[in-house]
C-alpha cells in the first residue's frame, strides 16, 4: 500500500459485457489511481476475471470506455498492441516458454517487441529477476523451478516491459499453499513501491494488507468499493457480509 495520487492511471466507465444472453459485466465504472493497488474480490462467477480481461483488451466490452492515462483504448481504431505493451498481465497459469532459459523468457519481448539489443535485454532481465529474488536462476529452464518461482518469473517478464499498470488475475490460485507466500511478497513489494495494480484475488489477507482500495463484485456489478478497513471491518452490504463470512 502506498500513497496513490488522485490521477487515474486506468479509468473504466459504463462497461458492460455479455456472452450471448448471459450478462457478465453490468455498467462498471471504476478507476485505478496512479500508484494505487486496487483488489477485486467477490464470489466465483461474479465477473472479476472478465473485467480484468476487458482492461487488457483480451475481451471486447459491449459498451463503455476504458482509458489508460490519456489514451482511449476502446476508441475505434485505437492501437491495441501499443496499449497492451503498456499493461503487464499476470495470469493464474504462467505460460513460460519451456525451451527457453528463465532469462530469455523475461527478455524475449524486449528484443522482439521493443527491439533492444540482446545484451541490454539480458541486463534488464537480470535486474528484473533480481527484484523477484531469482537472479541466480537466470540460466535454468522453467521446469527446474517451483511453481511459485515460475510465477515470479512471469511477474519479472511483465515488469521488464516497464508497464504503466500491472493486472494480476488470481496469480496464486494455481500454486501449492506453501508457494503462495513468496509470490504475494513480491506483489506486496510492488504495491509498496508505487506500482499501479489491479489484482483479482481470493487472498483476503493480501487484499486487507496490501490494497489501497478493495472492490467487491457481485453478479457482474461493482457492488462496493472502499478502503480495506471499511470493506472488511464494517461490511454493511449484506452480499459482501455473506461473501466474507464464507471466505474468512
Ligand atoms: N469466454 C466465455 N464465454 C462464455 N461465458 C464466459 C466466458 N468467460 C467467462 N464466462 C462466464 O462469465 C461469468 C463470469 O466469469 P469470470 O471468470 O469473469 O468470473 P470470476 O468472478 O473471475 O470467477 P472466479 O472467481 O471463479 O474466477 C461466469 O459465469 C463465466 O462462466
Amino acid at each position: 500500500m502506498t500513497a496513490a495520487t488522485a490521477a487515474p492511471a486506468l479509468r473504466v466507465t459504463g462497461l458492460s459485457k455479455s456472452y450471448g444472453t448471459h450478462t457478465v459485466l453490468r455498467d462498471i465504472t471504476v478507476d485505478v489511481r496512479a500508484g494505487e493497488t486496487l483488489c477485486l474480490i467477490g464470489p466465483s462467477g461474479s465477473g472479476k476475471s472478465t473485467l480484468l480481461k476487458c482492461l487488457n483488451l483480451l475481451e471486447t466490452p459491449d459498451n463503455g470506455e476504458i482509458w489508460l492515462g490519456e489514451t482511449h483504448l476502446t476508441a475505434p481504431g485505437a492501437d491495441v498492441d501499443a496499449a497492451r505493451a503498456r499493461i503487464g498481465m499476470v495470469f493464474q497459469h504462467f505460460n513460460l516458454f519451456p525451451h527457453m532459459s528463465v532469462e530469455r523468457n523475461v527478455s524475449i519481448a524486449l528484443t522482439s517487441v521493443k527491439g533492444l539489443p540482446r545484451d541490454r535485454a539480458r541486463e534488464t532481465a537480470l535486474r528484473r529477476l533480481a527484484e523477484v529474488g531469482l537472479e541466480a536462476f537466470a540460466d535454468r529452464r522453467p521446469s527446474q523451478l517451483s511453481g511459485g518461482q515460475q510465477q515470479r518469473v512471469a511477474i519479472a517478464r511483465a515488469l521488464a516491459m516497464q508497464p504503466d499498470v500491472m493486472l494480476f488475475d488470481e496469480a496464486t490460485s494455481a500454486l501449492d499453499p506453501e508457494l503462495v507466500k513468496d509470490v504475494l511478497a513480491v506483489m506486496r513489494d510492488l504495491a509498496a513501491g508505487g506500482m499501479t495494480m489491479a489484482v483479482v484475488t481470493h487472498e483476503m489477507g493480501f487484499a486487507r494488507e496490501a490494497a489501497d482500495r478493495v472492490a467487491f463484485m457481485c453478479d457482474g456489478r461493482l457492488a462496493e468499493i472502499d478502503t480495506p478497513g471499511r470493506i472488511f471491518e464494517r461490511a454493511e452490504n449484506p452480499r459482501l457480509r455473506q461473501f466474507l463470512s464464507q471466505v474468512l
